[in-house]
C-alpha cells in the first residue's frame, strides 16, 4: 500500500500454483530467490580496478557481516547463478542453502519452511527442510531419514531450481553465446566455486550460456541497461540536480518521479551512449540506471506443483527428474521503481563497499603473506648431510 496516493496493489499470491491444476494430497512448494546482480560492470568509467575483478554481492558480504547485518560470509555468487554453467549453478544453490541471508525463502503451501524472515528469525536447518521435502522425492517411501536422505533431496531441489531457472517459456531458440569479453565479466574472484572447476567451465560450452528467454536471462538483459555504472551515473544525476535548481519544473517533464508511460519506456530502448552534455541526456541514462537497479534488486518466484510420474503434462510447464515431477510457473517480484533521489545513496554506498572490501583484503594479505627477515637479520643457509 502507498500511504502517499493511498493506492494498494492487490497481486496473487505467488507462493500458491496459479493455473489451475487437479487436487494433489502434497501442497505446492514456492521457492523465493533474490539473486541480486550477475555481471561485473563494463563501463569505462570505473575507475577502481577491484569493481572490474570481484563482484558487487561479493564485495558487499564483507561490509554487511561488519556491520553486523548477518553473521557470516555468504559463498553465494550471483555470477555463478547467472552463468548458466550447470556446476556453478549448483555450487550457487548449494551455497543459498548454506547462508540464505535474504536471498532464499522456501515455501510449502504458502507458510515459509526454510530461510529467513526477517534479519533475527532464520529457519536454516537443512535436515529439516529435507523431511519437509522427501515427501515429494521419495513419494512412495515417506520414512526415509538420515544424512544420506537429506543429500540426495537436497540435490534433487538444486536441480528443480536449475531447471526452472534455465526453462524457457518460448520453446527452444537456443543459448546465447558470449563472447569473450563478455565471458571475463562472467567471472568472479571473489567466488568460491573450486577453481579446477572454473577452469572447465571456462572452457566447456556445453551446459554454459543461458538460454534466451529464460528468466535469468531476462533479468541479466535487464540489469546491464546500467551501463555506465554508479561511476558514470553520479556525475549525470549532479548535472540534472544541477539543472533542476535554476528550472525545478522540469523534474516533470524529464519524468523524474514516472509516470512510467509509453515514453519513459521508449526511453530505455535508446541505448546510445555519445554523451552530447545535455540534461535529456543525462535523464535518459538515469532512467535506465533505476529500471537496472530494480532488476538488481527483484525476486524470483518459482511456484511447484507435484504431480504423479506416470501421468503425462504439457512437457513446456513440467519439471521432470528421475525421482519426480511438477509443473511450475516462474515469476517476478518486487518490481517498484527504485526512486531517483537513491542515486547519491548508490554512490556512497558503492565506496563505502569497494574501501571497506579493499582494506579488508590488504590486511589479510598482510596477515597471510610469508614475512621477510628483517635487516641485519642472519640468513644463513646450513645444508646437513642426509
Ligand atoms: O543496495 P543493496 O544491494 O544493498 O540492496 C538493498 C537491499 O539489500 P540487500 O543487499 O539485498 O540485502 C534491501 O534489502 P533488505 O530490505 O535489506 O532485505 C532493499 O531491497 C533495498 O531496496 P529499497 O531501498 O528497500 O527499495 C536495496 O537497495 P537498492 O540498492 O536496491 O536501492
Ligand atoms: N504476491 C506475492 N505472493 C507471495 N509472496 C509475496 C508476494 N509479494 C510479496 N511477497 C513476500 O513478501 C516479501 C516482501 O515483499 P516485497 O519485497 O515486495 O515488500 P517490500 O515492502 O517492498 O519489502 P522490501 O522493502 O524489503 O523489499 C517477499 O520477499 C515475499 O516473500
Amino acid at each position: 500500500m502507498d500511504t502517499f496516493s493511498g493506492y494498494t496493489l492487490c497481486l496473487p499470491d505467488l507462493t500458491k500454483f496459479q493455473s489451475c491444476q487437479r487436487i494433489e494430497r502434497r501442497p505446492p512448494l514456492c521457492i523465493e530467490i533474490k539473486p541480486k546482480c550477475g555481471f561485473i560492470p563494463f563501463s569505462s568509467h570505473v575507475t577502481k580496478e577491484i569493481k572490474q575483478r570481484v563482484c558487487r554481492y561479493c564485495m558487499h558480504q564483507h561490509l554487511k557481516v561488519a556491520n553486523g547485518k548477518w553473521k557470516r560470509i555468504s559463498k553465494y555468487c550471483p555470477l555463478d547463478l547467472f552463468s548458466g554453467n550447470k556446476q556453478r549453478m549448483y555450487f550457487a544453490l548449494k551455497s543459498l542453502l548454506q547462508e540464505a541471508q535474504n536471498n532464499l525463502k522456501i515455501f510449502k503451501n504458502g507458510e515459509l519452511i526454510f530461510g529467513c524472515k526477517d534479519d533475527q528469525d532464520c529457519l536454516m536447518d537443512l535436515n529439516e527442510l529435507a523431511n519437509h521435502l522427501k515427501a515429494y522425492f521419495f513419494p512412495a517411501n515417506g520414512v526415509v531419514s538420515g544424512p544420506q536422505c537429506t543429500r540426495t533431496v537436497i540435490k534433487e531441489l538444486i536441480h528443480v531450481i536449475s531447471m526452472a531457472l534455465l526453462s524457457n517459456p518460448k520453446a527452444p531458440t537456443g543459448a546465447v553465446k558470449r563472447n569473450r569479453d563478455s565471458e571475463k565479466r562472467s567471472y568472479c574472484e571473489a567466488s568460491h566455486v573450486p577453481r579446477e572447476a572454473l577452469r572447465n567451465g571456462i572452457h566447456s560450452l556445453e551446459n554454459s550460456d543461458l538460454p534466451r528467454d529464460s528468466v535469468l536471462w531476462r533479468i541479466l538483459q535487464v540489469q546491464m541497461l546500467d551501463m555506465l555504472d554508479i561511476d558514470g551515473v553520479y556525475p549525470l544525476y549532479q548535472r540534472v540536480q544541477q539543472h533542476l535548481e535554476t528550472s525545478p519544473k522540469d523534474r516533470i517533464r524529464l519524468h523524474l518521479d514516472g509516470p512510467y508511460d509509453e515514453d519513459f519506456y521508449e526511453s530505455l530502448s535508446d541505448l546510445r551512449s555519445e554523451d552530447d552534455g545535455t540534461v535529456e541526456y543525462a535523464a535518459r541514462k538515469i532512467h535506465q540506471y533505476r529500471v537496472a537497479m530494480t532488476a538488481k534488486d527483484c525476486s524470483i518466484m518459482i511456484a511447484l506443483s507435484p504431480y504423479p510420474v506416470e501421468e503425462g503434462h504439457e512437457p513446456s510447464n513440467e519439471i521432470q527428474t528421475s525421482r519426480a515431477c511438477f509443473v511450475f510457473s516462474v515469476s517476478i517480484l518486487d518490481l517498484d521503481p527504485k526512486p531517483y533521489e537513491n542515486i547519491a545513496h548508490q554512490y556512497n554506498l558503492d565506496g563505502k563497499i569497494i574501501n571497506y572490501y579493499v582494506q579488508k583484503t590488504k590486511t589479510k594479505m598482510a596477515a597471510t603473506s610469508p614475512s621477510f627477515p628483517i635487516e641485519n637479520e642472519d640468513c644463513t643457509l646450513y645444508f646437513h648431510s642426509v
